[in-house]
């Protein structure tokens, strides 16, 4: 955004204009949201900085209207701008303080830092965010809640928790951080007419990291089948997965693939399993393997034609024991997604992951950790794009922002979630779904999306059927089953929400 903005400024574009017009926009959001029946008093939190200035034209702004405004700026020396508007601030007779001693406000407005902070914030400043976030009433942060790195999204110090924050012109990378998801509330994109040539020339046609957006997702689901199409050319699916100690893995992730559409399921499990996965999946082909005796997969049957499959995922509930069925799977010359124990295995075989096919790695922080130690998860997309990029593979990084890298450099983030998918079993549903949706890329149609563009798409279905659930069921009802059953009900919704 520093460079987007010089170009901007350098084309002669007023830097005082620009300012107007932004905080014009943040002053009438303010209104919307806030009311002055409701909202008499406003604090101002005012920076050195230009979101010091933004802050103080929406002082301006409320002052007029008939708020109470009430202006805290613990700085000295501020920008030329930023000085120009507290000096008519203070002519048109806006209280301003240098510090702490808080009047009753009944909402705050954050002006202190924006794209410019990346130190850490310490004595008086510091102080007077946290008196604010006690007074516990609401605070809109302009940009990004102060004492956030707007790139890692790490707290410098001490942040503004804010209930809103307004971007300004495009998503900082701190958006889709989970370090700042605490400070950020709810978020919104102040649009201010920046010139896409602007936005080109400093990022590039595509740039590195983006949302996934339902555009995006949607568009890559295999949803209108080829007319004369049969079952193997809408994919032929083979999970390994599943242990006596962990056979509900098995069973949720084969919903998972039941749910993708895929045109031909078979799961490998041990034998003592069988009767239970055809209960449960009914239209799976189940194939019994041979177990060691504390019911692990000992080998896959030797009858077993690996080459038919035209996608194998490979991992959930297998326990680390079948070290040799994981490196089988991955000599094969097919895509293969590899989840839970499958990534805990090959973490002490990373050679196994030198294959000419595509491999999808799926870990949890923890499963992170162990296949990349060498990896500093403080920035999360830098991390799965330098796992993708070290490792040669997809790798999906889960948690509350889900993300996702291609060797490519590129990298996809899921902005919604729901901390509702935090249980049990939900990745294994996820392992099912996208290893299921994977198969049958590589079917009839000649048009398929890319595998990356196929791992996120699945990754947003999951994210949004969590969020549709707990509108029905409350946080506590997403379960890993109901989660599974409700994929295709959530994407019928979302088709339909979508469309037009
Ligand atoms: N293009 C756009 O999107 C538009 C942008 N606009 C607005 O401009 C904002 C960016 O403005 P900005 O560049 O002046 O930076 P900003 O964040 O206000 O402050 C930097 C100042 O803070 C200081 N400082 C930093 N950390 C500190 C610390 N811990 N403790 C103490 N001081 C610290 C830092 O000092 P320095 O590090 O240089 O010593 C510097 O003086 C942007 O977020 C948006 O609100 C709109 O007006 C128009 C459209
Ligand atoms: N706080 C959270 N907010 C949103 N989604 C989450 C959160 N925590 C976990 N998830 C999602 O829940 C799933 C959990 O997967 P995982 O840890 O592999 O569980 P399991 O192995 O038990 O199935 C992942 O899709 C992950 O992204
Ligand atoms: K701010």
């Amino acid at each position: 955004m520093q460079a987007i903005e010089a170009r901007i400024f350098a084309a002669d574009m007023p830097v005082a204009a620009l300012m107007e017009k932004v905080a014009l926009q943040i002053a009438a959001q303010f209104q919307v949201r806030y009311p002055l029946v409701d909202y008499p008093q406003v604090g101002v939190l005012v920076g050195p900085g230009h979101n010091g200035g933004d802050a103080l034209v929406v002082a301006r702004e409320l002052h007029f209207r008939g708020y109470g405004v009430q202006v805290y700026c613990p700085f000295e020396r501020l920008k030329d701008l930023t000085q120009s508007h507290l000096r008519y601030a203070t002519t048109l007779g806006i209280p301003v303080q240098p510090h702490c001693a808080l009047a009753d406000c009944d909402v705050w407005l954050d002006g202190l830092f924006g794209f410019g902070q990346s130190r850490n914030i310490t004595g008086t400043v510091a102080q007077l965010i946290d008196a604010v976030n006690a007074t516990g009433a609401p605070i809109i942060s302009i940009d990004l809640p102060s004492g956030i790195q707007p790139d890692t999204g790490q707290v410098l110090g001490t942040a503004i928790r804010a209930t809103v924050t307004l971007c300004l012109g495009l998503w900082k990378q701190a958006f889709f951080q989970e370090a700042a998801l605490p400070a950020l509330g709810e978020s919104t994109l102040v649009d201010f007419d920046i010139p896409a040539a602007d936005i080109t020339a400093v990022m590039g046609s595509r740039p590195l990291v983006q949302r996934v957006d339902h555009r995006w997702a949607l568009a890559a689901l295999p949803l209108q089948r080829p007319l004369t199409v049969h079952k193997y050319q809408m994919g032929n699916l083979l999970l390994v997965c599943g242990s006596t100690r962990y056979a509900g893995a098995a069973i949720l992730a084969g919903l998972g693939a039941r749910a993708s559409g895929v045109g031909m399921l078979s799961i490998a499990v041990p034998a003592a399993l069988k009767p239970l996965l055809n209960q449960q999946l009914p239209e799976a082909l189940i194939i019994p393997c041979s177990a060691t005796a504390t019911g692990e997969i000992q080998a896959l049957p030797a009858s077993l034609d690996l080459a038919a499959y035209s996608t194998i995922g490979c991992g959930c509930g297998l326990t680390q024991g079948p070290q040799a069925v994981v490196e089988q799977v991955l000599a094969q010359g097919q895509t293969v997604v590899l989840d839970a124990d499958g990534l805990n295995i090959v973490a002490a075989h990373p050679a196994w992951l030198s294959r000419a096919a595509t491999t999808v790695l799926t870990p949890h922080v923890g499963e992170f950790r162990r296949l990349f130690p060498a990896i500093d998860l403080a920035d999360r997309l830098a991390a799965v794009r330098a796992a993708a990029l070290q490792s040669r593979t997809i790798v999906l990084l889960k948690g509350a922002r889900v993300a996702i890298a291609a060797p490519s450099g590129q990298v996809g983030v899921i902005p919604e979630s729901t901390p509702a998918l935090a249980r049990g079993g939900s990745g294994d549903v996820l392992t099912g779904l996208l290893a299921g949706l994977l198969a049958q890329s590589h079917g009839a149609d000649p048009v398929a999306s890319s595998p990356i563009e196929i791992v996120q798409a699945a990754a947003w279905w999951h994210a949004q059927t969590g969020r549709s659930l707990v509108v029905d069921r409350t946080q506590l009802g997403v379960d890993a089953e109901t989660l599974a059953i409700a994929l295709i009900p959530a994407l019928k919704q979302l088709i339909v929400a979508n469309s037009g």
